[in-house]
């Protein structure tokens, strides 16, 4: 496992599918000069989604494979397809940039926070039900593949406890702003820890 560096933070994006994890991280992200660990997953790949941005699209045999030679510090099993993060993605991703940030559910932002603990902010966005169902039916999802996304719905949301921030996105660029705003302390202040 990858040793952190004293002011090296990871920022876990969690909640419900559809909440906007992905659209908020990345805003935020760039405006902050953060990079995103991309997993690796066996789920197929959506027609909008492209391999090594979205996901390391890998084949079930090739995640078992790497599983054994202990590559991934987390692995997660979601609708029946696995996922996981590398450690040597992680430490690529310190060489260039001071803190990262990742997309992932309940398990994994728990996973994340025991092994690194005080480097860890654990960041809950969400939206309600008939929202996120909103916005799954606007992308194309089929009615089936929306309920076995919300069937996780109550799951993700009780994490909230457990996090350091919750934003509700429902006007997207006043979460973007509220967010970045959150997040620059934590940069700022190891910035100031420097001095
Ligand atoms: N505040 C918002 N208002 C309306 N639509 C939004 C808002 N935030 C995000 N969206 C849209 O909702 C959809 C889901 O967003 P996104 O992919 O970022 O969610 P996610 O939580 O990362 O879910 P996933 O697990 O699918 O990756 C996208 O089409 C995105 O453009
Ligand atoms: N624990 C982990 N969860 C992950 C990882 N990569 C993605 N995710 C989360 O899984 C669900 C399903 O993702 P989807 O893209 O198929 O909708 C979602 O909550 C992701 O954030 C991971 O490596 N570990």
């Amino acid at each position: 496992m990858y040793a952190l560096k004293e002011r090296e933070m990871i920022f876990v994006f969690t909640g419900p599918h559809g909440a906007g994890r992905k659209t908020v991280a990345e805003m935020s992200g760039s405006t902050l000069g953060m990079k995103q660990v991309i997993s690796y997953t066996t789920r197929p790949p959506k027609a909008t989604e492209v391999d090594g941005q979205d996901y390391h699209f890998i084949s079930p045999a090739q995640f078992v494979a790497a599983q054994a030679a202990n590559e991934f510090i987390e692995v997660s099993t979601v609708n029946d397809h696995l996922y996981g993060i590398k450690s040597s993605d992680i430490e690529q991703m310190f060489k260039s940039s001071g803190s990262i940030y990742l997309i992932l559910n309940r398990s994994g932002a728990q996973t994340l926070k025991q092994l690194y603990n005080e480097h860890v902010v654990q960041v809950l966005i969400y939206a309600d039900k008939e929202t996120l169902a909103e916005r799954m039916r606007e992308s194309g999802d089929s009615p089936e593949v929306i309920a076995s996304y919300l069937s996780h719905y109550e799951e993700e949301i009780a994490y909230r406890d457990q996090c350091d921030h919750v934003f509700e996105n429902v006007d997207l660029a006043h979460t973007v702003f509220d967010l970045s705003k959150t997040l620059d302390q934590y940069l700022n202040r190891n910035l100031l820890d420097l001095d």
